[in-house]
Parts: C-alpha cells; sequence; structure tokens
C-alpha cells in the first residue's frame, strides 16, 4: 500500500541552514520540497522591477495581486518564475535582500503567498518539505513534523559569508550586522512573524555539520512514520 503524504515545516532565522537541509531531507525521502522565502524574493523582485516604492505598505498591497508566481517543488531542481520569467538568480542579489522584510511584512502579500504555499503542499501527492520563517505557525499548523532550526550569530554570519565569497561578499561584522537585522524585522513584523511553533522541536545547528543536521530531521521524520503517523 502506498504511503500516505508526510508534511514537514521547517522554519527558522536567516543562515540557519533551512534551504540546505530541506532540500537534502526531500530528497533523501522522495519528497516536494517549497523555499517560501523564494516566493517573498520573487515578489519583491517584481515590485522593484516595477518602481513600486517597496517602503509604500499601500503601494505594495494594492501591486500584490499583479504578479504570477509559480513554484517548481522537484527538490532536485528547485524553479521560481515571475510572469513566466526565471527569476531564480536575481531573486538571491543584495538589493532584494535588502527589501524583502519590508514587502514581507504587507499582509496583503503575506495573505496572497500563504494561499500559494497551502496549494502547493495539499498537491504534493508524497508529501513535502516547506521551509520558511512561519511554516509551523501559521501557513500549515498542521504540519505532520514541525522543526525550528537555530544557530548561533555568529556561526550564521561565517556561512553567509563563505557563501558569498566572490560574489557579493561584505566583511563578517556587515554581514552579521545584516543578518541580525533582518531577523529583527521577521520577528518584529505584526503579521505572521518569524516564530517557534510551540509543538515544534528546535535544533541548534551551531555546532552540528551540515549532514548531521540532515540525519537529525530525517530521523524525526521517521521516528514519527515509526509511531504510526
Ligand atoms: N550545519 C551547517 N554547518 C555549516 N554550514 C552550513 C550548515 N547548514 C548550512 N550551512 C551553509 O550555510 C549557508 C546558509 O545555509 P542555508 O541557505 O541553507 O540557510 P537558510 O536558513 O536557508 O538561510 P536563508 O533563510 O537566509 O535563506 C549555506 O552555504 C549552507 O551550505
Ligand atoms: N515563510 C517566510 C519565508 C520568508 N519570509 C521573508 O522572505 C525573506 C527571505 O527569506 P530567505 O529564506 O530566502 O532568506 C525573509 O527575510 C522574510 O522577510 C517570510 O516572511 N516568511
Amino acid at each position: 500500500m502506498a504511503e500516505s503524504p508526510v508534511v514537514v515545516a521547517i522554519d527558522g532565522p536567516s543562515g540557519t541552514g533551512k534551504s540546505s537541509t530541506s532540500k537534502a531531507v526531500a530528497v533523501r525521502l522522495g519528497l516536494g520540497y517549497l523555499d517560501t522565502g523564494a516566493q517573498y524574493r520573487a515578489m519583491t523582485w517584481w515590485m522593484l522591477t516595477n518602481g513600486i516604492d517597496v517602503d509604500d505598505p499601500a503601494a505594495v498591497a494594492a501591486a500584490s495581486a499583479k504578479p504570477s508566481i509559480v513554484s517548481g517543488t522537484d527538490p532536485q531542481n528547485p524553479t521560481i518564475t515571475v510572469d513566466g520569467t526565471d527569476v531564480s538568480a536575481p531573486i538571491r542579489g543584495r538589493e532584494v535582500t535588502a527589501a524583502v522584510s519590508a514587502v514581507s511584512a504587507v499582509p496583503e502579500v503575506r495573505s496572497r503567498i500563504t494561499e500559494l504555499q497551502r496549494s502547493l503542499a495539499a498537491e504534493a501527492p508524497g508529501g513535502i518539505v516547506v521551509e520558511g520563517r512561519d511554516i509551523g505557525t501559521t501557513v500549515l499548523p498542521d504540519a505532520d513534523v514541525k522543526i525550528f532550526l537555530t544557530a548561533s550569530p555568529e556561526a550564521r554570519a561565517a556561512r553567509r559569508s563563505a557563501e558569498l565569497k566572490g560574489k557579493e561578499a561584505a566583511d563578517l561584522a556587515t554581514t552579521k550586522e545584516a543578518l541580525a537585522r533582518r531577523d529583527a524585522a521577521d520577528s518584529g513584523r505584526k503579521t505572521s512573524p518569524l516564530a517557534k511553533a510551540d509543538d515544534a522541536v528546535e535544533v541548534d545547528t551551531t555546532e552540528l555539520t551540515l549532514p548531521q543536521v540532515i540525519e537529525c530531521v530525517v530521523t524525526l521524520v521517521e521516528e514519527w512514520k515509526r509511531r504510526g503517523r
């Protein structure tokens, strides 16, 4: 008999390893993968490209229904398009990163993107790993397994700097400050802030390698399956 789908929610601040872990867990367990940060980045890219003032919540709200954002959920090849254009590269740029917390704080943006996330999760045939900031609390409060990843600010800044080396790299202190600023904005917004769900398992990844974090999450999902779903 085919196994029923499992829905895994992975939340946490920036640079804690959500994307790397979620993708690898999805591949290991044969699940879909959804990067919800990419959807907020895609919305932000569209606002910037279309000359919308991202610091004007009313202007962002009024435009938020316009772009068509489509996410592909194959963990081996996650995709994101806006009005048919592949935006996977530009959404990672400095301009989008600096503006995304302002755009994602707008309630109309969140309700539109939350709707997309819920339909993708419901459509995933064998189950899905969804990563973000509010998946366990708001988007999928009934997720089967909920994880909240953390890591020290130093470890997160070091990881991000290593990742950006040779691209848009800034010094470690600047990177740490930028991460702290984004986390503060994401945790402090009124609508659906970054938060750990009461029933999420917190995993501090500061002293763990990426393969150890992946193993830990796979074990939690397998334990959940063994308990009889
Ligand atoms: N446990 C770990 N040890 C060392 N490096 C790690 C670990 N987990 C992730 N990394 C590395 O840290 C960087 C950031 O990881 P990742 O993009 O998965 O984090 P994230 O939580 O999704 O960040 P964001 O929310 O900003 O997208 C990547 O280069 C990744 O390879
Ligand atoms: N569930 C989520 C996911 C993301 N955001 C916002 O998007 C930004 C970018 O996320 P990354 O994971 O790609 O770094 C993030 O800083 C949040 O502002 C969100 O609000 N909810």
